[in-house]
């Protein structure tokens, strides 16, 4: 891994201290952490941060990304609005794993209301260390693309 691989990350003000220490996890891995906030605490709206954490995936600035909020259900929802997105939530690795090997996920959600900083740490390794598999599974991702059109 180098550190050209940049990954982005945003939340709302539920998820501010997991986001950070995921921020500092990923690049302890050798990623450039492109962290666009917010910082404080101060209530916000996840749709604006999930929608501007997908942009920069689905632009090419960044080739993955990481969205949290309480439970990670609506900053997902708001990223996979932005076309090419593939982000699901996970509580478990295994599912993390999968998001990537069967469907070839480009962000992922996490709820910072729902795993602790252990488990989301491991999250995200199990995230990104996993490859897409391709065969079977690009015609399925390929029937996903093709619903945005
Ligand atoms: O899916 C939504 C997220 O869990 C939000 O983090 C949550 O709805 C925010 O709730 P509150 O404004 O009560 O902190």
């Amino acid at each position: 891994m180098t550190a050209s691989k940049r990954i982005v990350l945003s939340s709302d003000h539920g998820a501010i201290e997991l986001r950070q220490a995921i921020a500092a996890h990923v690049t302890s891995r050798g990623w450039l952490a492109v962290d666009i906030g917010p910082t404080t605490s101060e209530s916000t709206n996840y749709p604006e941060h999930g929608a501007a954490a997908a942009r920069l995936v689905a632009s090419g600035d960044c080739q993955l990304g990481i969205v949290l909020c309480g439970t990670g259900q609506g900053i997902m929802m708001a990223a996979n609005k932005v076309k090419g997105i593939r982000c699901g939530v996970c509580a478990d690795t295994f599912s993390a794993r999968m998001l990537r090997e069967h469907n070839d996920a480009n962000m992922l959600s996490l709820g910072a209301r729902v795993v602790g900083q252990g488990l989301a740490l491991d999250i995200v390794d199990a995230f990104l260390a996993a490859e897409f598999e391709g065969g079977r599974h690009a015609l399925r991702v390929d029937m996903i693309s093709a619903l945005e059109a």
